[in-house]
């Protein structure tokens, strides 16, 4: 069987004294969604932030255990490096606003002064658009600001900017939490062609979600990781009682 691409091994996290990540353990194998999903404050958007190394930059923070990215741990590699191979899409499609559609695509290039010829440039463009089903929408305006697109599109071109990088892990922290229910669709459609090419952990809250888009889904509640089961088998069998309290509603 191949490596997998993620092995979180008796992970912990803090800010201060407030442990809000417990030893968790998990195991992601390539191409598959995962849904983290959990109430609000149980630790989803602190994990996330761990896996791209985010975490450690908010004052106080710190960590304990082990993320290993095809075998290699994170916390041994440079974190600017790191991000070029996981990248991350917000909750707010947040484009830079300063840049056109075209540059916005090749940002991650840009800042860290990846030098391209022009041809690489317009086909790392034309093929990240591609995949982020938002070409024909914007092909004929890429010099344009990246901010005069609608919500949904700017999530697009926010989900494009990252895959432009050809990352090994693409971590979605609520991504259509801002969006309206058609741009929700659109972007849930996009996970499923996404997933042929890449790995997703996408963070929510909404399980209607997590059951549509997820192979396997990760309920976590009070920091800790409960069950991590395929999808479909959290929903209908859970093993324990409290992710079978939270799928039926007595929290949320
Ligand atoms: N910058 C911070 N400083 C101190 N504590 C924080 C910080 N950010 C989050 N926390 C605390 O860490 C815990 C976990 O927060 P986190 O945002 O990871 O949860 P979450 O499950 O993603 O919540 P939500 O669904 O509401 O976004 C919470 O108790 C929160 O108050």
């Amino acid at each position: 069987m191949e490596r997998p691409i993620l092995e979180v091994k008796h992970f912990h996290a803090w800010f201060g004294t407030h442990e809000v990540v417990k030893n968790v353990n998990l195991t992601l194998h390539r191409n598959e969604v995962v849904a983290v999903m959990g109430p609000s404050g149980c630790g989803k958007t602190t994990f996330l932030r761990c896996i791209n190394r985010m975490h450690e930059l908010t004052p106080e923070a710190r960590t304990e255990g082990q993320i290993l990215l095809e075998g290699e741990d994170i916390y041994r590699m440079s974190p600017i490096m790191l991000r070029l191979r996981v990248g991350m899409v917000f909750q707010r499609p947040n484009p830079f606003p300063h840049m056109t559609i075209y540059e916005n695509v090749l940002a991650g290039y840009l800042l860290n002064n990846i030098k391209l010829s022009r041809s690489d440039k317009d086909a790392i463009v034309e093929d990240a658009l591609r995949k982020a089903a938002l070409w024909e929408e914007v092909k004929n305006n890429l010099k344009k600001k990246g901010t005069f697109l609608s919500g949904g599109q700017q999530q697009r071109l926010c989900i494009a900017r990252a895959i432009a990088m050809k990352p090994d892990l693409l971590l979605l922290d609520e991504p259509t939490s801002a969006l309206d229910p058609i741009s929700t669709a659109g972007i849930e459609e996009l996970l499923q062609e996404l997933k042929k090419n890449y790995t997703l952990i996408i963070v929510t809250h909404n399980m209607q979600q997590a059951a549509r888009v997820s192979d396997e889904t990760a309920f976590f509640y009070m920091g800790e990781l409960v069950e991590f089961a395929p999808t479909r088998q959290l929903f209908t069998a859970p093993k324990d009682q409290r992710t079978q309290n939270y799928i039926t509603g007595r929290f949320s």
